[in-house]
């Protein structure tokens, strides 16, 4: 089975063009089984503001405590699963909003309890359920929200849950959509970036805030054996049918002398 993993950031999730689903279509023309993981942090910035509810990032995760956690899942859980499933059955695809934290689909650790509060890093997806979704022809929407082995819900960081994902179901690829059309590079989109590169922008300050989570849940990726990873952007299209249109993300093939 081919699949794609396609994380759709908050940054673009309420200015989705139509164009974007033509792209999602040619995949679907191409054999391609797709699963949606989303985002949603600016959304939640908004109700935390509008909550008066406090919350800082460390290291580009937000800092979860029980109050912040709340929010998240309304938001997450509540309003963003719930626009992007309908939007998607609106364009025609068989979209089905899924909870991480459901089941125990998404399990996971906290990362540093102390430092970051109920933040997880994703140890286990239980994909059976993907699979027979995807079997009957169905479009999963999950939600980056996972559960330790003791029953506590905690907030993942969507890029990081989208990567998790496309490793455990042997995906061919995972495609991070967002509000800008690749990884820019002196103002310009690069084509193509290898894993060495990507490293080297991080340490420059060229590539920083939002990006660096998706360009290292990326390398995480490749590294995992996905043969591609792509960053695109959702105001556009991003596939015709034979041709990329964003940042290919691959592994450093040959050695430096
Ligand atoms: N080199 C770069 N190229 C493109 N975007 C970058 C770069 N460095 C930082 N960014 C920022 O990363 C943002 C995307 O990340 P983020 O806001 O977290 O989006 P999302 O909600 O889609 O995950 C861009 O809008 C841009 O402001
Ligand atoms: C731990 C952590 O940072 N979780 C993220 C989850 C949402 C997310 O990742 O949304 P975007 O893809 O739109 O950034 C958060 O609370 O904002």
């Amino acid at each position: 089975m081919k699949s794609i993993v396609i994380k759709c950031g908050g940054s673009v999730m309420n200015e989705l063009a139509p164009s974007f689903f033509d792209s999602m279509k040619n995949l679907e023309v191409a054999g391609y089984h797709l699963i949606f993981v989303h985002g949603g942090g600016p959304d939640i910035n908004k109700m935390l503001e509008l909550h008066q509810v406090q919350s800082e990032f460390v290291n580009g995760l937000r800092k979860t405590t029980n109050e912040v956690m709340e929010i998240v899942e309304m938001v997450l859980s509540g309003q963003a699963n719930r626009k992007l499933a309908t939007k998607l059955h609106h364009h025609g695809f068989k979209a089905i909003g899924m909870n991480g934290s459901d089941h125990g689909f998404l399990q996971a650790d906290y990362i540093n309890e102390q430092e970051l509060g109920l933040v997880g890093e994703i140890k286990q997806v239980k994909s059976e359920w993907l699979k027979v979704m995807l079997d009957h022809q169905y479009l999963p929407v999950i939600t980056p929200i996972a559960m330790t082995e003791k029953g506590v819900k905690l907030n993942v960081n969507a890029d990081v849950a989208a990567a998790s994902v496309a490793k455990a179901i042997n995906a061919e690829s995972c495609i991070f959509v967002t509000d800008v059309e690749g990884v820019l590079i002196d103002g310009k989109r690069a084509n193509e970036l290898d894993t060495v590169e990507i490293k080297q922008h991080i340490d420059s300050g060229e590539i920083s805030g939002g990006m660096i989570p998706k360009v290292l849940s990326a390398v995480s990726a490749l590294e995992h054996g996905l043969q591609s990873v792509m960053i695109v952007s959702g105001k556009n299209e991003f596939y015709d049918g034979s041709k990329w249109i964003g940042t290919k993300i691959k592994k450093r093939t040959e050695v430096l002398q």
